[in-house]
């Protein structure tokens, strides 16, 4: 069994990805352009090892080249078969945690490697994806895992056990970009500095009237809405889902978010009969004649 709340029927799994899994998994909705990540390690409330993030990273980036899928679920399967406990992810796994880093134990090729923050390297990915990543919280979303939760687009959590939780002060971590001055963006000031400073335990009907949560359903439906969420983002215009997406990074991430915009605007403006003359000219060797395009205005 994948998750209880996984609807073996609903779901295929990705083959052409050029590598296995063990701490993730990843599939496809048979019947929509809908992806679904989920941490896999329930035992642990889903913390994240680096190979975890490897493999996330992976899954992301696979999901990202497929032309047609529009929304991609983040979330982690569940329960512990050890208490029955729900989580998204509890952070980065703290038994692996070197002096620079966390470590790659248990992967003898790889254990001499520095301690790795790659985590980051994930969220911006989330976060520039031209596609819509809808965090979809069974349980507990903690630490890192609370920080993932924030640089999705949306988030759904589940009525009954989803827990937003900040720890990362307690085990001298600190997320100070997206996790925390982002957060900031959602939730204003004073409330962000609260979840970090007071590390107090929100439930799924605190987090979403204080706007970091988009909609709470019963546990149950969470899997179902989930899908239904992604349907409707599926249903839209790939461009203008895409624009709409950098253009709200845009304002808050400087030079790095104009440039992603930037960058579709010149796709867009490379798809256009003007563009192409300007490229057949130069291959042909000829000037280049604009006379029939006009100057919009
Ligand atoms: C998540 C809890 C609040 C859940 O509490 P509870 O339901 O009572 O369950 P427990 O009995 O505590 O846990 C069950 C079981 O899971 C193990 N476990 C839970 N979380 C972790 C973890 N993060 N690492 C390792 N193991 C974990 C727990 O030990 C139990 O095991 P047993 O063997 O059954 O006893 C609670 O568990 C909790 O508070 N967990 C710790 C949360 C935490 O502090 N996470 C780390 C925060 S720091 C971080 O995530 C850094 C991430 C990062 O890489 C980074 C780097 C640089 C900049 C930014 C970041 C960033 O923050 O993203």
């Amino acid at each position: 069994m994948v998750s209880e709340l996984f609807d073996e029927e609903r779901w295929e799994p990705i083959e052409d990805v050029d590598r296995d899994f063990r701490d993730i998994t990843y599939h496809r909705a048979v019947d929509s352009g809908t992806v679904r990540i989920a941490f896999d390690r329930p035992e642990v409330r889903n913390a994240f090892r680096p190979g975890t993030v490897d493999e996330l990273y992976d899954a992301l980036d696979h999901a990202k080249r497929q032309t047609d899928v529009g929304c991609i679920l983040l979330t982690g399967n569940g329960p512990s078969s050890k208490d029955g406990g729900w989580a998204f992810c509890s952070g980065g796994d703290q038994t692996i945690r070197g002096e620079d880093g966390y470590q790659y134990e248990g992967d003898e090729e790889r254990a001499s490697e520095q301690g790795r923050l790659h985590i980051l390297e994930v969220q911006r990915l989330i976060r520039h994806i031209p596609k819509v990543v809808v965090c979809v919280v069974p349980g507990w979303a903690v630490g890192g895992g609370h920080s993932l939760h924030v640089v999705c687009d949306l988030t759904l959590a589940s009525e009954e056990h989803a827990k937003f939780l900040q720890t990362d002060p307690d085990v001298a971590s600190y997320d100070a970009g997206f996790g925390s001055a982002y957060l900031a963006k959602q939730i204003g000031q004073k409330k962000a500095r609260e979840v970090f400073f007071l590390g107090k335990t929100y439930d799924a009907a605190e987090a979403a009237e204080m706007g970091m949560v988009n909609e709470v359903v019963p546990h149950e439906e969470l899997s179902e809405t989930a899908l239904e969420w992604g349907e409707r983002i599926n249903a839209k215009s790939p461009t203008a889902m895409r624009m709409l997406k950098y253009a709200f990074n845009m304002t808050d991430d400087g030079m790095v978010g104009q440039q992603v915009f930037a960058g579709e605007a010149t796709r867009l403006g490379y798809m256009t009969d003007e563009a192409q003359e300007g490229r057949d000219a130069f291959v042909e060797g000829r000037e280049p004649d604009f006379d029939d395009y006009p100057w919009h205005y």
